[in-house]
């Protein structure tokens, strides 16, 4: 019997979790810390909903977003994003756009036309990548595969830092559902929907700081 071939590590750490665990804030330090490149999966299904309502399509129309997924006219430069070159590295942000995103998200042929643009982000320098299937879709050869997460209010209670707003009013209120409400259409989508990738380290980082969730990346990294 012919053994079967292991497919070999890819030069990647994988990052998937619920919004607001703390996923582009972790990853970004890490990326930093190893002189890798940082890819914000999250960003580009953002742009894609940005995108249709500027073009005036529904963000239900599988084939019209699709068709402008593959050929987004985005630029990357330092810590801003271009979009058709007008900055939206803050409009991107917005909870209606990350409601939006998560909605195009749910289309296959919109998570197709992505692929390969996720991809190509990794070289030869190596890539830290966070999104919602980064270690179950997009690199599933990762060399480490982390979920992480925390509690639904901890994580509303950090966007409302964030945002500068309370967390005890209406607004406040608000960012929790709407979290709770995103975790639901990720978590139950068909395709690539968010759940750990079986061999993923689990990080709770409801009780530990930044500095603590980024410690903790490394030293899995360095036993890898
Ligand atoms: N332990 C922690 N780990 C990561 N981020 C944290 C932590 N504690 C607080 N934060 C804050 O939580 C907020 C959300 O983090 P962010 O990286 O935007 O999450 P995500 O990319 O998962 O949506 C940021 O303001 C970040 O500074
Ligand atoms: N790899 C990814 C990244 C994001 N998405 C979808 C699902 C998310 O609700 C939206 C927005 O993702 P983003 O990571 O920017 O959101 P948060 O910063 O975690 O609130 O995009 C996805 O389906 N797959």
């Amino acid at each position: 019997m012919v053994a079967k071939q292991l497919e070999p590590r890819l030069k990647v750490i994988a990052i998937d979790g619920p919004s607001a665990s703390g996923k582009g804030t972790v990853a970004a330090r890490v990326a930093n810390v190893l002189n890798r490149d940082y890819l914000d999966s999250g960003a580009l299904y953002r742009l894609t909903a940005l995108y249709a309502r500027q073009q005036h399509i529904n963000w239900q129309d599988e084939s019209g977003v699709a068709v402008l997924a593959k050929n987004l006219p985005v630029i990357f430069h330092n810590e801003c994003i271009l979009l058709d070159s007008k900055d939206v590295t803050a409009e991107i942000r917005a909870e209606d756009i990350g409601m939006g995103a998560s909605a195009v998200a749910a289309l296959p042929a919109v998570r197709d036309a992505l692929l390969q643009r996720q991809r190509n982000f990794l070289t030869s320098k190596g890539l830290v990548a966070d999104g919602r299937d980064m270690a179950t879709v997009v690199f599933p050869q990762a060399e480490l595969k982390i979920f992480l997460t925390a509690s639904a209010t901890v994580r509303a209670q950090r966007r409302a830092l964030q945002f500068g707003i309370a967390n005890n009013g209406i607004e406040y209120q608000q960012i929790l559902t709407d979290i709770e409400k995103r975790d639901q259409t990720d978590r139950t989508r068909l395709v690539a929907p968010l759940k750990p990738a079986c061999d993923a380290k689990i990080l709770d980082t409801s009780l530990l700081t930044i500095e603590e969730s980024v410690e903790k990346v490394l030293d899995w990294y360095r036993k890898i």
